[in-house]
């Protein structure tokens, strides 16, 4: 890995021990259509650590943030419910077993929600800008954000060359889903870009919005960040989607549209209107843009959700030239494989793509690019990051080990109360934490 230049790494979220299918998120139709299914945490975890190990082997630069402690007790208790561990998941499975669903979700691993990530070639203060995203919207997502926050700190310290913010108000008005509704254009990953930024609703003119599913993400969280992260408003795209793919199941902008330095991929349905005269107005640079928008009569809104087609990540190679990291699902489509063979045969900037199995992720309306949130460094920010949390052969080898050592093979909704899962997923992550020199950043070690 040439690591001598800015470059734009993949972190990636490993999925935690009580990954399961409790329909928690109402507008993803994978979820919804998966309640109660029987999951395999151990598969979830090795199919993700596999993809991550191919984008190494690839040449790039691939990190790894830490899953969550679940089942989260303390929401609960803060919910009311009290006494011991063991009668707290009790009560909880007995009254409220949805709830204790919720509490128990692996959605950490989702990682693409979980901050927005500004490079420092864009910002004022030219270092790199988070925001942990609030996921306001889904109360199971919601309770994410303080352990994010410090695994984002814990992997990018806060000082000379990464700032962190607080994440934004937890009120509707400024819902913000993190990256996934953020995209990061630019001729070079090193040179100022613009950022374009993905919102379901004017939370001013939620008349505007979806009407059947809920915008997750608004235009007010999207300028706050900007503002945050000191970008410059002329290299900021705000841009609405279309309410009528929400209302089909493209619960964040990364289902319909993907964008790397100067290529964005999209459905021709993605936006409320053509993003190309917004994009031209504020592309800075003489090198070209590729807008590539994929027509409906080539792939349906219907295909693009069940296939994930543009939840793809779209990465430039080290040899130059941009790939496609597609999910399975993809080859499983006719429409959609055939528009693929299409697009290799065309000269255009996506050169070559790779499949990978995610199924697990994907059965709960996650793939490849939910999987991951994309960081850009610069050479002396990446000698500045906790560099344990990069993958390589030997950790690798090492998570997977820890995996095959503390997953479960099978795991149902009912097994969410057995104390012993949450004993499992301690020890785990009491290990894990260790293993990326972490600290002790989960709530069962700050006791
Ligand atoms: N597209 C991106 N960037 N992320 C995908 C997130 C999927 C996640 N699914 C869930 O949270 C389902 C959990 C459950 O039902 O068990 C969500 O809806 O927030």
């Amino acid at each position: 890995m040439n690591t001598a230049t800015t470059l734009e790494a993949n972190f990636d979220g490993l999925v935690g021990p009580t990954h399961n299918y409790a329909g928690l998120s109402f507008g993803n139709v994978a979820s919804q259509n998966n309640l109660g299914s029987e999951s395999s945490p151990r598969a979830a975890a090795l199919q993700g650590l596999a993809k991550m190990k191919a984008m190494h082997d690839l040449g790039l630069m691939q990190g790894v943030l830490p899953p969550q402690q679940r089942p989260d007790l303390a929401a609960l208790r803060r919910l009311g419910f009290a006494g011991s561990d063991a009668e707290v998941l009790g009560e909880a499975a007995r009254t409220q077993p949805r709830l204790l669903g919720a509490v128990s979700s692996a959605s950490s691993m989702w990682v693409a929600n979980a901050a927005t990530v500004s490079p420092s070639a864009d910002t004022r203060d030219g270092r790199v800008h988070f925001t942990p995203a609030n996921l306001v919207n889904k109360f199971h997502r919601s309770i994410e954000v303080p352990t994010t926050a410090r695994a984002l700190q814990a992997i990018f310290p806060e000082g000379e060359h990464f700032a962190h913010h607080a994440a934004l108000p937890a009120v509707d008005d400024f819902g913000d889903e993190g990256a996934a509704n953020h995209t990061r254009l630019c001729a070079e990953y090193g040179e100022p870009g613009l950022e374009l930024f993905v919102y379901g609703k004017d939370a001013g003119a939620p008349e505007h919005g979806p009407q059947r599913y809920p915008a997750r993400h608004t235009l007010q969280a999207s300028q706050a960040v900007a503002r945050l992260h000191g970008l410059a408003p002329q290299a900021c795209v705000f841009l609405q989607q279309n309410p009528a793919v929400i209302d089909q199941g493209v619960f964040h902008n990364d289902v319909i549209a993907v964008g790397n330095r100067n290529v964005l991929f999209f459905h021709e349905q993605a936006f409320v209107q053509d993003p190309r005269p917004a994009l031209a107005a504020a592309w800075q640079t003489a090198s070209p843009l590729h807008c590539i928008e994929v027509p409906s009569a080539a792939v349906s809104v219907e295909d693009a959700v069940s296939s994930y087609l543009f939840n793809s990540q779209l990465v430039t190679l080290p040899a130059g030239g941009h790939a496609l990291i597609l999910p399975q699902e993809c080859r499983d489509n006719p429409a959609v494989w055939a528009y693929l063979q299409g697009l290799l045969d065309s000269d255009g900037p996506i050169e070559q793509f790779k499949v990978f199995n995610l199924t697990e992720s994907m059965r709960n309306g996650g793939g490849p690019a939910c999987l991951r949130l994309r960081v850009v460094l610069t050479p002396a920010q990446q000698a500045a990051l906790n560099s344990a949390a990069l993958l390589d052969e030997t950790l690798y080898a090492r998570l997977k080990a820890w995996v095959e050592r503390h997953y479960r093979e099978r795991l149902h909704v009912q097994d969410l109360a057995d104390p012993q899962l949450h004993q499992e997923c301690c020890s785990a992550l009491d290990e894990l934490t260790g293993i990326l020199k972490l600290g002790a950043i989960y709530p069962f070690q700050q006791v």
